[in-house]
């Protein structure tokens, strides 16, 4: 290994069983792989230093070697810590609440904690580098920002402690599974309680059937020959926390269960029927596509996870006829997801998107789905307008 080097992976976006993949029911999501974080190494400039900049969120913070030695001299901990990769070890997160002291009031915290808890478990042995992390994606917004730098630093510990080599072009299955698992981990660390699909689309890329079982472990299947489908992104830039959103939905579960839990059943039936079209998309199950995408939609609503603002963009959708529309991620503001029908014709998409953006000031994406998954760009492929770029200063 050698420094510097850049990592980058995508963001996601979940065409159905967002929240129910938390309760083990099937979803299926795709990787926006135009959409990314990108994460460089570097040495610092104090030897003895670890620092991470996150300029998106204006976070910078330099920590001393020394610090984390509490967390360091708890061999038996960090060793328990490694081998179940299931869930955080407590110890470690205790341990490192109180390396983090100031830290622990602000905003930047779980985010700086999924950083720390993936460098002592990964690559505690070392020091003098700097981590910049920079996305393209919006931040909170539905896309899977978490999960991508989760998987970016996962990726770049993985590769600084020998795990995952960078001497061919693309991660074999057995580094990208080291990677998904620690980046679920980190997920975790900003998340509480993630189902793993978004942190295993922004490793594998392209689109999976994802389920998670009872017993913690994450079944998925690739979709072969994911169709190009015509589809309109809409960021509200209405800000939420999938934390929030996630804890909101467990609340509704636990005080009705009888009621919520087959809504959920619900949304992993479609999520199934939804994948089994998509692999043989034609002109005939199309228009079934956007049926389920507004039956999935409405059972979102059931949730309590839309809001205003997702619904100025169904509303508009459904005025112009130009498709159907549903939230995608957690909801709550963030991004919508308008499928089209097959005859909207480029004319309704400008004005429908044009409606979006001067009457409500969101923002509209018209992107592939589907695309390459994390990767490492070494040393001497790295074209010095990017290293320069990822920077923040
Ligand atoms: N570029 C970034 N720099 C630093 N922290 C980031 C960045 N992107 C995401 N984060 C962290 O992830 C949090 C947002 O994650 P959250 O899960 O709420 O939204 P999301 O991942 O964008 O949407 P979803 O989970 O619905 O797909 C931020 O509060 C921050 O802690
Ligand atoms: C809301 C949720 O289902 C998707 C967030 O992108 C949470 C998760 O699956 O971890
Ligand atoms: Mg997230």
């Amino acid at each position: 290994m050698s420094v510097p080097f850049l990592v980058s992976a995508p963001g996601k976006v979940i065409i159905f069983g967002e929240h129910s993949a938390v309760y083990n029911e099937p979803a299926v999501a795709a990787s926006v792989s135009a959409l990314r974080t990108y994460l460089l190494v570097e040495p610092s400039e104090n030897p003895e230093e670890i620092e991470l900049d996150f300029p998106d969120i204006n976070f910078n913070h330099k920590w001393h070697y020394n610090d984390f030695a509490s967390v360091l001299q708890d061999v038996e901990g960090l060793q328990e810590a490694r081998l179940n990769t299931r869930e955080l070890s407590q110890r470690i997160v205790s341990k490192l609440e109180v390396v983090q002291g100031e830290l622990r009031k602000t905003l930047y915290y779980y985010a700086a904690l999924c950083f720390c808890y993936l460098y002592v478990c990964l690559c505690p042995q070392l020091k003098g580098l700097k981590f910049h992390v920079k996305s393209t994606l919006p931040i909170g917004a539905g896309l899977g920002s978490s999960a991508s730098i989760s998987v970016t630093i996962s990726l770049a510990m993985a590769h600084l402690s020998g795990h995952v080599k960078a001497d061919k072009p693309e991660l074999s299955l057995t580094e990208k599974k080291f990677v998904n698992v620690w980046s679920f981990l980190g997920e975790k660390c900003i998340q509480g309680t993630p189902s793993g699909i978004d942190n295993a689309v922004a490793t594998y890329g392209n689109a999976v059937l994802f389920k998670r079982e009872m017993d913690g472990t994450t079944n998925f299947e690739f979709v072969e020959k994911f169709p190009q489908i015509p589809m309109v992104l809409t960021y509200t830039k209405i800000p939420r926390s999938t934390k929030t959103l996630v804890a909101k939905v467990r609340e509704l579960v636990l005080k009705q269960p009888n009621v919520i839990k087959p809504v959920l059943t619900a949304m992993g039936n479609l999520a199934v029927r939804g994948t089994e079209i998509l692999d043989s998309l034609n002109d005939t199950n199309y228009e079934e596509l956007i049926e389920l995408v507004r039956v999935n939609h409405g059972l979102l609503v059931a949730l309590g996870v839309s809001h205003p603002g997702l619904e100025l963009v169904k509303l508009e959708s459904d005025s112009l006829g130009v498709g159907s529309t549903k939230l995608t991620g957690a909801g709550g503001g963030g991004c919508s997801l308008t499928i089209l029908h097959k005859s909207t014709t480029q004319e309704q998409i400008h004005q429908f998107k044009a409606k979006l953006e001067s009457s409500y000031g969101y923002k509209t994406f018209q992107t592939d789905l589907g695309g390459i998954g994390c990767g490492i760009l070494p040393r001497d492929l790295i074209p010095t307008g990017e290293l320069y770029n990822i920077r923040s200063n």
